[in-house]
Order: structure tokens, then sequence, then C-alpha cells
């Protein structure tokens, strides 16, 4: 099984009384979910926490610099594909970071109003969990795929989701 990240920069623009909020996506430019929307991630490298990932991987997809210990776990998601547990998804977010996002190899960067959250060019699942999150609620989800390799080509079947569960925070 894949354990994986996903990191959800956040930041309010806008006047004191007109404030827009903003999530930080990219838009995936090679891999697994290519050519759609999500948040800055990747799979672990050999010894690193998931904590540890999301920083590595915001940094090498988009350029922001993050202190992991501001990081603030919102979310685990298990997605199964054919009945067998393929990706363990940490899922974080934060308003503390350096840096302007710029385009990589890997990613294009974009602002995005989470009132305006792409979802019909993400994953399927994201409509189900990523509203949540962006309020500032934690979720434990199980998502189910069908259809054989490559999971982005599977047909998503259902979901189950548990909110505001007591996610650990310490080390991970
Ligand atoms: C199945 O549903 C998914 N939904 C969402 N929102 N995100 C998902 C889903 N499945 C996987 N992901 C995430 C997990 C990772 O953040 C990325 C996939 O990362 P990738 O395979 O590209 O990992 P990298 O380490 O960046 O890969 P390379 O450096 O080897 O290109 O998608």
């Amino acid at each position: 099984m894949i354990e994986a990240t996903l990191c959800f920069p956040r930041r309010t623009r806008g006047t004191e009384s007109d404030p827009t909020e903003e999530v930080l996506l990219i838009e995936k430019r090679r891999g697994l979910g290519d050519g759609w929307y999500n948040g800055p991630g990747g799979k672990l490298e050999d010894g690193e926490t998931p904590r540890e990932c999301a920083v590595r991987e915001t940094r090498e997809e988009v350029g922001l610099e993050i202190d992991p210990e501001t990081l603030e776990k919102a979310g685990e998601l298990t997605f199964l594909l054919d009945g067998e547990r393929h990706t363990f998804c940490h899922v974080y977010r934060t308003r503390s970071f350096s840096g302007e996002p710029t385009t990589t190899e890997e990613a294009r960067p974009e602002w995005v109003p989470v009132d305006d959250v792409p979802y019909d060019q993400m994953w399927e699942d994201d409509q189900f969990w990523l509203p949540g999150v962006l309020e500032g609620e934690t979720v434990v989800g199980e998502f189910r795929f069908e259809g054989g390799q490559p999971l982005d080509e599977a047909e998503f079947v259902g979901h189950d989701l548990e909110w505001n569960e007591h996610l650990e925070t310490t080390d991970t």
C-alpha cells in the first residue's frame, strides 16, 4: 500500500469588511491525477514522516516553505481499489508558509477562493471531504474505486466518512 500526503495552504485576501478565503491548489502536470487539481503532496520516501513528506512535496512541487510544526492534521483517507487498500493519505492544512508559489515540472499552483474550488476538475472523492476540511473540520474517510489500475482511470463507487474524530497530531 502506498502512503502519501496532501497539503492545503490557506490565506485570507480582500479587505477586512470583505475578506476572501483562498486555498492553494495545484494543477498536476505528471503522474497520478495528471491534469487534475489537487493539493500539493505525494508519496512518502523511506524514513520520512508524513509531516516531513508534506513539507518536502510542497517545496518540490510549488516552492513554498512550511514549518512542519505549523501543519495541522486534517484528515486520514483510505483509497481502496477493487477491495484492496491502494493508498493511505494524510491530509494537512496550514496558514503559515513563506515564499511565492511557482510552477515546476510537477505542478502549476493557483490560489483559488474556497467557495470556488473546481471539484469538476478534481478526483471525484474530493467533493465529499475537501469542503469540510477547508471549513476547519477533520475527516476520516474510506473511498472505494473499481476497475483495475491505474487508480485515476478506475470508477469511484462509494465512500464512508467520519467527521471530527481525534487525529494523532504529535508526529504525523
Ligand atoms: C483516489 O483519490 C485521490 N484523491 C485525492 N484528492 N488525491 C489523491 C487520490 N489518490 C491519490 N491522491 C494523491 C496522493 C498524492 O498526493 C498524489 C499522488 O502523488 P504521486 O503519485 O504523483 O506522488 P509523487 O511522490 O509526487 O510522485 P513522483 O515524484 O514519483 O512523480 O495524489
